[in-house]
């Protein structure tokens, strides 16, 4: 198997605290990985040691099998928290500072707005867009530059079910194009129905890692190994 992103012992101390500790993962290239845990497991800590956000107290992050280096970045769009998007500006407008500052060519910001279908928007300023619109938005600034990565921190939150479902629709496009997607959850139902592989995240380890069929039921996988680590304090 092929994989695009690996850690080895990822460990992060945040103020004399130990938030990651010692995650080994491995995401497959062209697929959906669903990062799933509990409020305060460590997923989103995660997400910006890989991005580059926060720098890991030790471990490794391998990237299409090279150490991790500034150049990565190049390679990875992200969507953490909430993108910097002006909201007196149209989606093109935005796009294009966001391209100017990556160097990306205008012709990639064409591209892009088609990919999620958003070359329609005309001269609609951003603030009048839906959360769904701007969530979008904020994918598509992530995919300027053709990343062969995206990292999406909780994409679905304040959805309603139209949204959702277009971001699914969007995340197997993007797999369909080759792209992977990183993408964290505390909702199972949402990971089970875009992701192909999980890992879940509980205090900061990787308790499982692994593929997900339609048919497994997830939400047993993560009760038991949320038990698992309860009892281990006992
Ligand atoms: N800058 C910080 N200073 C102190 N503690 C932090 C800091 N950042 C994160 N933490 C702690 O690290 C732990 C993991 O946080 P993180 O945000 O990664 O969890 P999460 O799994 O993404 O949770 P959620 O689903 O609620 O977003 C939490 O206990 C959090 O309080």
């Amino acid at each position: 198997m092929d994989y695009v992103l690996e850690t080895r012992g990822l460990e992060k101390k945040i103020k004399n605290e130990n938030i990651i500790k010692g995650i080994s993962l491995k995401v497959p290239k062209g697929e959906t990985y669903g990062l799933l845990g509990p409020n305060g497991a460590g997923k989103s800590t995660t997400m910006k040691l890989l991005c580059g956000l926060l720098k890991a107290s030790s471990g490794e992050i391998i990237f299409d099998g090279k150490k991790w280096s500034k150049d990565t970045l190049n390679k990875i769009g992200v969507l953490i928290e909430n993108p910097a998007i002006y909201g007196n500006l149209t989606a093109r407008e935005n796009m294009k500072i966001h391209a100017c500052m990556l160097g990306v060519s205008e012709s990639e910001v064409k591209r892009v707005l088609t990919l999620l279908k958003m070359d329609k928007t005309g001269k609609k300023k951003v603030s009048n867009f839906s959360l769904g619109m701007k969530q979008r938005l904020g994918i598509a600034i992530a995919l300027l530059g053709n990343p062969s990565l995206v990292i999406l921190d909780e994409p679905t939150n304040g959805l309603d079910p139209i949204g959702i479902q277009e971001l699914r629709d969007l995340i197997k496009r993007l797999n369909e194009s080759g792209i992977t997607v990183l993408v964290s959850s505390h909702n199972l139902a949402e990971i089970q129905h875009i992701a192909s592989y999980v890992g879940i995240i509980i205090n900061g380890k990787l308790k499982y890692e692994g593929k997900v069929n339609n048919n497994d039921n997830l939400e047993n996988i993560f009760m038991n190994v949320t038990r698992e680590e309860e009892y281990s304090y006992v």
